[in-house]
């Protein structure tokens, strides 16, 4: 989805591709990027930010899951804690059939980096990470982890939403053109592949023009850690059908997970699997 710098038009877009994904597909889930209300910048969270529920952005997206009877899994927008003003977050929310939020994900690893001749971005500048894991049911059959863009490269966290017994995750996400062409598909399908589940990122379309360009290439991952489908960089949107028997179609072929010598890792993970 492309992303400018005006707040309503944004939403507007989000709101009309959402319109356009339903009239074409009617899926079940639609799911928006990283970021979609505001330029991806720490100077602009604290103007764009709203609090949740109750925010401008939240409430349209409240709004047309219900009005068109379909899960919304709202990207991100920057949130402001109405008891603490001077705390932002990176917040994805997810939204029922009903327009009822039934989960919010603030973004647990803030993206620090700062790669020699490529991209530096401090997000801990202004956001505050979020330390709560973020799951949802779609009808009480299909358990969705929620994490946003760097929160991918922390493969404990994934393990975490298998070990409570996830079956996608999805990730809004905005990568960039340093690490994009490296990392993007090369961590969606490590994570798929290591937990053998679905893994969905979304990210905005690239613009040349915005001082930091998107990768773009939303993406679904299959168990297999094969890629189902991809977006262009530039906007699109992208249909996928997920098998629901899947993952425990390639669990029971290649039993990984069964396998794992957790006596000898020290790990402190939940050893259920
Ligand atoms: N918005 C983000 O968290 C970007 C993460 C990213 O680009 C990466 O390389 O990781």
């Amino acid at each position: 989805m492309k992303v400018g710098s005006d707040k309503l038009e944004n939403v507007e877009r989000a709101l009309s591709h959402i319109r356009q994904a339903v009239a074409d597909q009617k899926p079940t889930v639609v799911a928006l990027p990283e970021c979609f209300n505001s330029p991806y910048g720490t100077k602009y969270f604290a103007e764009y930010a709203e609090s949740i529920p109750g925010g401008y952005t939240t409430m349209q997206l409240s709004q047309i899951a219900k009005e068109l009877n379909i899960y919304v899994v709202g990207g991100t927008i920057p949130e402001r804690d109405p008891n603490d003003v001077k705390m932002l977050y990176n917040t994805c929310t997810v939204w029922s059939p009903c327009g009822e939020l039934i989960a919010k994900h603030r973004k647990m690893h803030l993206f620090d980096i700062d790669v020699k001749g490529g991209v530096r971005f401090k997000e801990s500048d202004v956001l505050t990470g979020g330390s709560e894991f973020t799951t949802f049911q779609l009808d009480n059959t299909f358990k969705i982890g929620v994490g946003i863009c760097y929160d991918i490269r922390f493969e404990e966290m994934a393990r975490i939403y298998r070990n409570n017994g996830c079956d996608m995750l999805i990730y809004p996400a905005a990568f960039n053109m340093t690490t994009g062409p490296l990392h993007w598909e090369l961590l969606q399908r490590a994570r798929a592949n290591d937990l053998q589940l679905y893994v969905a990122t979304i990210s905005p379309a690239r613009d040349p023009n915005f001082e930091y360009v998107a990768w773009g290439h939303s993406m679904v991952v299959d168990p297999w850690g094969k890629v189902v489908i991809t977006a262009k960089e530039s906007e699109e949107i992208i249909y996928a059908d997920i098998d629901m028997t899947l993952n425990e179609k390639v669990r029971a072929q290649i039993p990984v997970s069964k396998q794992r010598r957790i006596d000898l890792y020290e790990t402190l993970y939940d050893q259920r699997y």
